[in-house]
């Protein structure tokens, strides 16, 4: 089974990504790594942070001569930042009076619901863990799930669709999506320019006035055959694991699948996606066609051979330069909730962590259903079922 955790602190000296499950024989490219750790750390608006990391994957265990050999993966990604905290967050004992407390609790982050549940007299440790520095480790485990379905052709890309008012206003193809990884440079990580000059815009505004804003981003698994998931329990959907999935990343509040949102107000003759058949095109695994795909490539709990598409919400940023209303921890006095520093937009970087979580969901799931201790050996069972789903 596919199975991956991480550990680390945002200023503590590392993060661990530890990924097992993997079979053996898949291509490792530290380069494609490194690659994807460099998109999450992209996009206008970050804060200063960014500007000290540089992020990078130290491979220690799992992987010889570039290629997986079916041991567990370890990999660490040093935090730069962790030599400004070794005294105000030593492992050891330290000097109490250098530690730094945040002192009243930021409205929107687990500041004030971790103090409590972890009986801390300040939020500083919460901070911690809660703070998305771990999406890093993620990423990075992410990237091996990449790898593994890449030979599979099957591939996963992102791009933002909105930022706060601002949204996309035409359909994105998939080859615009998928080149958008290629970019030297990411503004927001939107496939048409003037989209996203409105977007900057509203990057713009919250930066000036000292607020912060969320958006939309959306995941696109494409070349991914119909069959994975089912409906025949109700923790086997694919629809429910991808959600899960991004959900269960920092400051995402709702996952949408396909048109999910706007199908609950519009008649189902304009949502579901009308059935035809044709000649196997490129790249195709059926010859069923749909002419448009609203329900996001997921019907039952099952791809159905149509891209799949997930999107992501998030919230504002909590931490704001110009503080929402808060409380002492230590005196219960009034005050306005801590700051340090920030990012006051993140929907770019957060689409990059969904798709690390995606291919690893994804992968998880092609793996239960082909089996495979080897890559050729997984090679195998897939090309077959792929070979029956094109005679069906
Ligand atoms: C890539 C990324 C970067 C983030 N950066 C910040 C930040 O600089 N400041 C902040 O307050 N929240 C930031 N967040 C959001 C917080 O991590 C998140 O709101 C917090 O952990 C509380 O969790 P919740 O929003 O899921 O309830 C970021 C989220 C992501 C995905
Ligand atoms: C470090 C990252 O994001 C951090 C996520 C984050 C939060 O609260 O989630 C708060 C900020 O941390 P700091 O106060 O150290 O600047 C962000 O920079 C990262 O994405 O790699």
């Amino acid at each position: 089974m596919l199975r991956f955790s991480t550990a680390g602190e945002s200023h503590g000296e590392s993060l661990i990504a530890l990924v097992s499950g993997l079979p053996a024989g898949v291509d490792v490219d530290q380069e494609f790594i490194d690659r994807e750790l460099w998109r999450r750390q992209q996009g206008y608006g970050r804060g200063g942070r960014m500007r000290i990391e540089r992020d990078s994957a130290h491979i220690l265990s799992g992987v010889r001569h570039g290629k997986t050999i079916g041991s567990p993966i370890a990999m660490e990604i040093e935090n730069r930042d962790w030599k400004n905290w070794t005294e105000v967050l030593p492992v050891s004992t330290g000097d109490p009076a250098k530690h730094k407390a945040v002192a009243s609790p930021r409205p929107g982050h687990a500041d004030l619901a971790g103090a409590l549940k972890y009986d801390f007299p300040d939020a500083r440790y919460v901070l911690e863990r809660a703070s998305a520095r771990e999406s890093t480790a993620r990423v990075a485990a992410g990237a091996l799930a990449k790898q593994l379905l890449a030979p599979l052709g099957i591939d996963i890309a992102s791009h933002v669709i909105r930022v706060g008012r601002a949204e996309l206003d035409r359909e994105a193809t998939w080859p615009e999506i998928s080149a958008l990884r290629n970019k030297e440079e990411v503004l927001l990580g939107c496939v048409d320019e003037a989209s996203e000059s409105r977007m900057k815009a509203e990057v713009d505004l919250a930066l000036r006035t000292g607020d912060s804003i969320g958006g939309v981003f959306e995941v696109v698994i494409h070349g991914a055959p119909a069959g994975i998931g089912t409906y025949a329990n109700w923790d086997e959907r694919l629809d429910g694991i991808l959600a899960q999935a991004v959900m269960s990343l920092q400051a995402v509040k709702a996952v949408e699948i396909g048109r999910g949102v706007t199908a609950a107000e519009s008649l189902g003759s304009e949502v579901h996606d009308a059935i035809g058949y044709a000649e196997a095109q490129n790249g195709s695994h059926t010859r069923f066609t749909r002419e448009r795909n609203n329900a996001g490539g997921i019907e039952g709990g099952i791809s159905n051979g149509e891209d799949v598409v997930v999107r992501g919400y998030l919230k504002p940023i909590s931490t704001l330069r110009r503080p929402l209303a808060s409380v002492r921890f230590d005196t219960r006095e009034e005050t306005k909730a801590a700051y340090e520093r920030s990012d006051v937009c993140v929907v770019p970087a957060a689409g990059v962590a969904a798709e690390a979580m995606v291919a690893l969901a994804f992968a998880r799931l092609v793996l239960e259903k082909f089996g495979g201790d080897s890559l050729r050996e997984l090679k195998r069972n897939y090309e077959n079922y792929i070979e029956q789903i094109r005679a069906y």
